[in-house]
């Protein structure tokens, strides 16, 4: 799970991150730690509002902890000024968003996903603009938003590609085949054990036991907190189902 000198590509160390104040307080992130070696694929599960955006953001320098480390490389990003963020967001790291549902999707999906793509270009947006501007928002993921008679399947295979395009050290995608018929998630699917198997480590954030069937590794996540997920039940429609945990 490390490089040959013993260096996780991704890490996070006490990673933790809070909204809002007060009543309001919520802790989206409460207290990873996590190191993703070269190579590897590790997959998060775990329900609604359980903070696997935020951690995905938080890991790639979409957002700024509230308290503890990520490192890429061995180097740390969570303390690092703009410019070297903005840098670090358009070299080292690219991000695969939920692609956006095609016309006939459930309702119900269509206003989840808007609500999760205003929040992540709310953080792009606020990253670029705080950073150095320019290439950055050229390729970010506003470019899913943009309305596209291709497929939901094609456009996702499109944003892997462009994902792939600065050879990053890391490749964070967040729900890729959320919003996709099956035939579109297989597509998807395949490219990612094709990444797998030419080496790209990747973090998965996905609802799909066949996308976490591909990970070396998977989590789940619980009111912030990562869990080991080897105690994952697998049902029979291929979501992930219940959490066997120790609270359960
Ligand atoms: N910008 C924000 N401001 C306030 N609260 C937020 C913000 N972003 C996320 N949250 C809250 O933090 C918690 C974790 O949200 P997050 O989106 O990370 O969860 P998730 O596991 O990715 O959920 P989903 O699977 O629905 O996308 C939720 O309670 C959410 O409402």
């Amino acid at each position: 799970m490390s490089d040959a000198a013993g260096t996780p590509v991704l890490s996070a160390r006490g990673l933790r991150k809070e909204h809002g104040k007060g009543e309001g307080l919520v802790r989206a992130v409460d207290g990873v730690d996590l190191d993703v070696g070269a190579g590897e694929t590790v997959a998060i599960t775990g329900p609604s509002g359980s903070g696997k955006s935020t951690l995905l953001h938080l890991l790639g320098g979409l957002d700024r902890p509230s308290g503890g480390e990520v490192s890429l490389n061995g180097r740390r990003i969570d303390d690092i000024g703009e410019k070297a963020l903005a840098r670090m967001r358009r070299t080292e790291v690219s991000y695969v968003f939920q692609s956006f549902p095609d016309g006939g999707a459930h309702r119900r999906g269509e206003r989840r996903a808007g609500r999760a793509a205003r929040r992540t270009l709310t953080a792009v947006r606020a990253a670029t603009r705080a950073g150095a501007a320019g290439p950055a928002r050229a390729r970010r993921p506003g470019q899913q938003l943009l309305p596209s008679v291709l497929s939901g399947g094609q456009r996702q295979r499109g944003a892997v590609a462009r994902a792939l395009s600065n050879e990053p050290l890391v490749v964070l995608a967040d729900e890729p085949t959320g919003n996709l018929d099956s035939a579109a998630t297989s597509d998807v699917l395949r490219l990612f054990e094709d990444l797998h198997e030419s080496g790209q480590t990747l973090v998965i954030v996905t609802h799909d036991a066949r996308i976490a069937a591909t990970a070396d590794r998977t989590f789940s996540m619980r009111d912030g907190a990562l869990v080991d997920g080897t105690r994952l039940a697998v049902g029979t429609t291929g979501q992930l189902g219940a959490l066997v945990g120790p609270e359960d």
